[in-house]
């Protein structure tokens, strides 16, 4: 598989290719052949930083083009490639939508006379609903990705590559995306990495298996691939896709396995449920750790993100903060950490405001993990980038080694230690961010979307690092757009829509009101919506 040679020129592929990052002590690639026909669509599955994005990087000519890196090897590509990342934002340069579609219109020589039909066609072929003159900075990540799947499609490729293009996405965007993926299904050659597999596989021809160093374990049809290497995948700690080939028709007859387990999970998160209930009932005499009163946030751009918000939260709280793209998760944890200041109402912070507390005492209470990594990196390595909250409280040598070394190996990162943040894949970036968080016991920590980009065991890891100590007392607060974790762990839920709060309580509660979960974009947890299905189908079997 991985030395095969390749009997034809392949339409997009390489023959033992290798890559090794300079300063990086094995190859992120090994001696890889890979051959990809034309219209074939190919998903890159494996562990997080087994190399599928060098791979894309590799075919797509970004390596050795623009990334220093030593590269060995042949690799065949056709003349335009397009190239969809996880961060919409790293590929624009123009101010508004109308120019950025134009701009890539532009490469590809299109008359001005036709220029405003074409975009007006594109932006309808992915569902972009705004005015031309928008500002690209005012659109939702949702927005914002479906504007740069229009200016890929603008470039008219003959390949088009998808890493993790709905990381950041809420539910339902994630399906817009994915369908849009579906569509180009069969029309171009497709090289695919997501880790949301249900409603991705629909458009995958074959899985390409990557297992450690850098090497290819597996390949074929996704279903035989799922079979065959299952042992490995569960390993690996891969996601795999929760229904697929399953059907829901299929999955409702009685004795399905996966619906037994399904019922069970549904058991699990009720009886947790129960539990919640008496412990929040509890809470409600302990004073309020943080409160929001009349809370209001308009940017200056006169953008109003929402207002009339009202909450409070106690500790030990485990509150969940969802909402579709651009309802204001990440500027209501702003808000509440201090970072942005209310234009209407007050934060208070164990009764006092916030904004009466020097920055300083802030830091050593609350922990911020902002959504994008990037934002949070300040030391040239690993280890200095967890190590640094021990440092700066003044921590004895021996107390800041003990406890970074500790987080290391929680996050899977001690091989990495001396490296440069920026150089790390996606997941380890993310792990990164939260690790160093974590090093000091906060009271608070508000994180923006921890888990996205993870593979399904170091999802799994994280959420258990921040249950221990949600279970010593830390308060978390989390932007999330995972409904299965907000199922599973958190002890409340506040949905932001329409300029405001729209719900706030228990996920139960949420979960049991399909309407508001509609109209907030939001979906129900596989379990749930399993139960209600087979509700549903029992009372139309009697109805009948
Ligand atoms: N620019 C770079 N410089 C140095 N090392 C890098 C660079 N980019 C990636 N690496 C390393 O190469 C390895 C493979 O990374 P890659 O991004 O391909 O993994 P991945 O499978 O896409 O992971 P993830 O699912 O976490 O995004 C990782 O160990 C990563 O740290
Ligand atoms: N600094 C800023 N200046 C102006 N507008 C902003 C700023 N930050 C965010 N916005 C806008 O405010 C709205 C809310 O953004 P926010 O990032 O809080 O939403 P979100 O719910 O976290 O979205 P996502 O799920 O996409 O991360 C969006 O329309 C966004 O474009």
């Amino acid at each position: 598989m991985n030395h095969t040679h390749l009997n034809k020129t392949p339409f997009l592929g390489c023959e033992g290719v290798s890559v090794q990052f300079f300063d990086r002590e094995t190859p992120a690639l090994s001696e890889m052949s890979v051959s990809i026909e034309e219209k074939e669509s190919v998903l890159l599955l494996g562990p997080s930083g087994s190399g599928k994005s060098t791979l894309a990087l590799v075919l797509s000519g970004i390596i050795p083009r623009s990334v220093d890196a030593w590269m060995k090897g042949t690799v065949y590509r056709p003349d335009r490639v397009g190239v969809m990342f996880q961060d919409p934002d790293a590929q624009f340069c123009m101010m508004t939508v109308e120019d950025e579609i134009a701009f890539s219109l532009e490469n590809r020589m299109v008359p001005p006379a036709e220029m405003r039909g074409r975009i007006e066609a594109l932006m309808k072929e992915v569902r972009l609903d705004v005015p031309l003159c928008r500002r690209i900075n005012e659109l939702s990540g949702g927005l914002k990705q479906r504007l740069a799947l229009a200016c890929l499609l603008a470039l008219e490729p003959d390949v088009l590559f998808f890493d993790e293009p709905t990381a950041q996405l809420d539910p339902e965007n994630t399906r817009y995306v994915l369908e849009d993926i579906r569509r180009l299904h069969g029309k171009k050659t497709l090289v695919l990495i997501e880790h949301k597999l249900d409603g991705a596989m629909e458009a995958v021809d074959r899985v390409l298996l990557f297992g450690s160093q850098g090497r290819i374990e597996g390949e074929g049809r996704p279903e035989d691939v799922l079979r065959d290497h299952a042992d490995a995948i569960k390993r690996y700690g891969i996601w795999t896709p929760r229904l697929w080939p399953v059907t829901w028709p299929e999955l409702l007859l009685p004795g399905h396995e996966l619906g037994a387990s399904l019922t069970q999970q549904a058991a699990r998160f009720e009886q947790r449920a129960v539990e919640t209930q008496m412990e929040q009932a509890v809470r409600k005499a302990d004073a309020p750790l943080l409160a929001v009163q009349g809370g209001g946030l308009t940017y200056r751009s006169g953008l109003r993100v929402w207002s009339d918000v009202d909450v409070e939260v106690r500790p030990g709280e485990w509150v969940a903060v969802v909402g579709a793209n651009g309802a204001g998760k990440s500027t209501f944890l702003k808000a509440v950490g201090g970072l942005h200041e209310l234009t209407e109402g007050k934060v208070l912070w164990k009764k006092k405001e916030l904004k009466s507390y020097k920055s300083e005492a802030l830091y050593d209470a609350v922990g911020f993990v902002f959504q994008n990594p990037e934002h949070q990196f300040i030391a040239d390595t690993v280890y200095e980038e967890v190590a640094f909250g021990g440092k700066l409280a003044g921590w004895p040598q021996e107390q800041v080694q003990a406890e970074t070394e500790r987080l290391l190996v929680d996050f899977r990162l001690e091989e990495l230690r001396g490296k440069n943040p920026f150089t790390l894949s996606q997941g380890q970036k993310r792990r990164l961010s939260v690790a160093g968080m974590l090093l000091k016991n906060q009271e608070l920590l508000l994180l923006d979307e921890p888990t996205f980009g993870q593979d399904a065991a170091t999802t799994e890891e994280l959420l258990q690092r921040l249950a221990e100590r949600n279970g010593q007392g830390t308060t978390i607060l989390m932007a999330t757009h995972d409904m299965e974790i907000v199922a599973a762990y958190a002890t409340r839920v506040l949905v932001f829509a329409e300029g405001g709060l729209l719900f706030d309580g228990q996920p139960q509660e949420l979960f049991a009101r399909p309407d508001l979960l509609r109209h907030a974009s939001l979906n129900e947890p596989l379990a749930y919506e399993y139960k209600r299905r087979v509700r549903e189908r029992e009372e139309g079997a009697v109805h009948v």
